[in-house]
């Protein structure tokens, strides 16, 4: 039996799972979870990495406590775009900005000054978007360059523990590809574009194979946790590279998948990134698989807008439950109003119902109110979003997608799954709900040689978790909403 730590960081919340492989089925045991979310301040957000970091390794005490004291290795995955940065002497400058601060829409401004959205799309493949690493770099520049001149290497979120744990610097391709810095046609750094924004090509660390073996648990971590090393994977960094891994897509099946959780990923996986005028108009990104492919995706709002309208509800001191959630979506009155969830309002504003209701003013559309009116308009509206996604990835691909694989925390909300499989007319197929984390599984277990591929690796997941399959339900109405929605979009 072997056994792996997989440690999935979320833009909500961290764990660790514990996985063995018996050489036929994936066995999770989840060991440790934790809040996480950015913290504001000094009118900046960012990730309490000291905090994250203390989190991995209590997860680790409590496993070792359990009695798992023979395990491989460890990989980590996390969300995209964000990174660390290390001075000459291996020590960390700062704490870690969150892509949601401000400072990224400033950056945004500053990078397009010297580069045409389409030239950086073409050198990318990665839709020009502010919270693309390459803005908050400008951005840091801008504001405090001393902060850029400090430091050594730039390691990304998953990187930046790995190194932590391991005392090796370098940063595996997934999580690169999403920085907007790796150029797909070089397969490595963009110098020249590195080059436009005075950025020092030896501050960024080289970019490895998911699968790199990076080496044993540095002994100071073995002695403080009382444990025998460990070895740490450069596994698939990127968490929506692990997910699609781990989704159930049987060979040749015409399928989309759908990450989900605080954003929604939805896309296909291609040999080569699609790079076209439309793909660019439409905001499609292509980012690095776990087999050295290309998830050719949307990055769209997820259960953000859920999250977010639940934080003030909570301060207001009228919190819900999942189950109250449920039954408020299924009490209220369908197809009232719609909002785009994809426009920059969203990505954080300070009173989330407050701005959809500012929202549905300035389209004239009557204003929600009460909860379950929020709750309907935001899962409506996400699951129209994805049918707009979804057929323009059938024209960018010339495919017809017949299914749709969805995986994440997110599909525990059954409205979205179900609101999905109606908005789109597809089959959907939801589970694993543990997907980055067992995809992060997936990639060490690989590496270690005990899963051949993906494709036994699906196969695999298949035989080992339970899916729930949606079929479409109410085609006439959801098309008249969506013939609405588009007016507004
Ligand atoms: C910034 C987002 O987190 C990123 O683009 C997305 O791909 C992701 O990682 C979702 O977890």
């Amino acid at each position: 039996m072997k056994k792996v730590w997989a440690f999935d960081l979320g833009a909500s919340n961290g764990r660790l799972m514990l996985t063995k492989f018996d050489g036929e089925r994936l066995h999770l045991e989840e060991i440790h979870r934790f809040s996480n979310h950015p913290v504001f301040l000094t009118n900046h957000y960012y990730w309490d990495i000291l905090r994250i970091f203390q989190e991995m390794k209590k997860g680790i005490s409590k496993s070792l406590k359990m009695g798992h004291k023979d395990v491989e290795s460890l990989a980590v995955d996390t969300w995209g775009v964000d990174f660390g940065l290390l001075s000459s002497s291996g020590e960390l400058l700062g704490n870690p900005y969150s892509y949601r601060d401000n400072q990224t829409f400033q950056g945004m401004e500053g990078v397009l000054k010297k580069i045409s959205k389409k030239d950086w799309f073409l050198r990318s493949g990665v839709e020009p978007s502010q919270i693309n690493t390459i803005c908050q770099l400008y951005a840091i520049k801008e504001r405090q360059p001393d902060l850029l001149e400090r430091a050594e290497t730039l390691l990304m979120t998953p990187n930046l523990i790995n190194y932590l744990f391991s005392g090796e610097k370098a940063n595996e391709y997934t999580i690169s590809t999403s920085t907007s810095m790796y150029n797909f046609g070089l397969k490595d750094w963009d110098k020249e574009l590195l080059d436009m924004f005075d950025i020092p090509h030896k501050m960024m660390a080289p970019v490895v194979q998911p699968g790199t073996i990076l080496g044993p648990t540095l002994a100071s971590i073995n002695k403080e946790l009382s444990m025998d090393p460990v070895q740490v994977i450069a596994g698939a960094g990127h968490d929506t590279a692990c997910a699609l891994a781990a989704l159930p897509i049987k060979q040749g099946e015409q399928a989309a998948f759908m990450s989900c959780g605080t954003w929604i990923l939805l896309g296909v996986q291609v040999k080569e990134p699609v790079v076209t005028e439309d793909s660019l108009r439409w905001g499609f990104t292509n980012e690095g698989t776990m087999d050295g492919e290309y998830r050719l995706l949307k990055n769209s709002m997820g259960l953000w807008l859920i999250q977010q309208s639940k934080a003030i509800w909570e301060k207001e001191g009228s919190s819900i439950s999942y189950q109250e959630e449920y039954e408020l979506v299924r009490d209220t009155k369908p197809f009232q109003r719609f909002i785009n969830p994809d426009t920059t309002d969203f990505l954080n504003p300070e009173n989330m119902p407050k701005q959809i209701q500012q929202y549905c003013q300035d389209t004239g559309q009557t204003v929600p109110t009460t909860k379950g009116e929020f709750l309907r308009c935001i899962l409506e509206s996400l699951a129209l979003k994805y049918r707009w996604v979804l057929e323009r990835l059938e024209q960018l691909t010339g495919k017809s997608l017949e299914v749709i694989h969805m995986g994440g925390g997110g599909i525990q909300n059954e409205w979205l799954c179900q609101f999905t499989a109606n908005a789109t007319q597809r089959r959907v197929v939801a589970g694993p709900i543990e997907v980055s984390s067992i995809g992060n599984s997936i990639g060490q277990l690989i590496a270690l040689g005990q899963i051949k591929d993906l494709a036994e690796a699906r196969e695999i997941v298949e035989r080992s978790f339970t899916t729930k399959v949606y079929e479409p339900e109410n085609q006439p109405e959801w098309q008249t909403a969506y013939e609405r929605f588009n007016e507004l979009i």
